[in-house]
């Protein structure tokens, strides 16, 4: 799925403009929309209590970084209609990537998603453990989360925090291993680690993971492999069809250096 910004503002504007000027400022933006989107936008949840466009934006945003005349990133909130409906959910089957050039969310799938299945994506990043979440949830989004793991049993919570623990570990040993130039073991780890990711059912892209190994064996100076593993990323980013074409274009300009 592939969503578009209904507005888009700077944090910087959200911090310096006085409240009730950026409420106007908000309020007018919205006003100036076509109206079915305007009609999505004001169906969106609120909190209770608090300015509307405050709340709306509060609830429903979500956090991006976009370049702005050729500076540095900058963060901006963007309000996506579509993907604002999905709900969070600490065993998530989705999670979004932005696309700075394009400006949309697109919303990718970690495995086969049934029909009639739910689409859910974590707000937290993965690697947070369960009390730190639950913790950041309730004070960042106000919400006791009801996911399913939440609710799930005593061994599948257990599971899912020492398999995410293991994936943090393992990233910081694929790191630690390539900075000091243990190429092989950076490789071997990273096996690992995609056993875990498949556990917790949080698997890469498998072009992203391609990308790594095709990286690690060219720094290794094995080209056959770099070559082998550049190779089926290209192709993963080409089937995945992403709109954000920046990997695929970085995985064939990898293959040209490399010939
Ligand atoms: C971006 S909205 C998600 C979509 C929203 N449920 C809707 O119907 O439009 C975020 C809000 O959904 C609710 N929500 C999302 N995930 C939740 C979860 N795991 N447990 C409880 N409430 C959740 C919270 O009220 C939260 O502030």
């Amino acid at each position: 799925m592939v969503d578009v910004p209904a507005v888009m503002v700077g944090t910087a504007f959200l911090a310096d403009v006085r409240p009730h000027h950026r409420r106007r400022v908000l309020k007018q933006a919205i006003g100036q929309l076509p109206d079915e989107l305007k009609a999505r936008v004001m169906a969106l949840g609120r909190l209770e209590g608090e300015y509307e466009v405050d709340s709306i934006l509060g609830v429903n945003s979500n956090s991006v970084v976009i370049e702005v005349g050729g500076d540095e990133g900058e963060l901006h909130v963007g309000l996506f209609t579509e993907a604002a409906r999905i709900n969070h959910s600490c065993r998530p089957n989705a999670y979004y990537r932005f696309s700075p050039r394009r400006l949309t969310m697109e919303v990718v799938a970690y495995h086969a998603i049934e029909a009639g299945e739910e689409i859910v994506m974590s707000y937290v990043p993965l690697d947070t453990a369960r009390s730190e979440r639950r913790q950041f949830l309730k004070e960042t989004w106000g919400f006791d989360c009801t996911c399913s793991l939440c609710h799930g049993s005593e061994l599948d919570i257990t599971n899912s925090e020492t398999w995410r623990r293991r994936m943090t570990d393992l990233r910081g040993s694929v790191l630690h291993a390539r900075r000091e130039g243990y190429f092989q073991d950076a490789i071997n780890i990273s096996k690992d680690w995609l056993h875990f990711s498949e556990l917790e059912m949080v698997p890469p892209l498998l072009a992203e993971y391609h990308d790594t190994l095709a990286e690690l064996y060219r720094l290794k100076g094995d080209l056959i492999n770099a070559t082998r593993y550049g190779r089926m990323a290209l192709d993963g980013w080409v089937r995945l069809g992403s709109v954000e074409d920046d990997q695929l274009e970085k995985a064939r300009v990898f293959l040209k250096d490399l010939s």
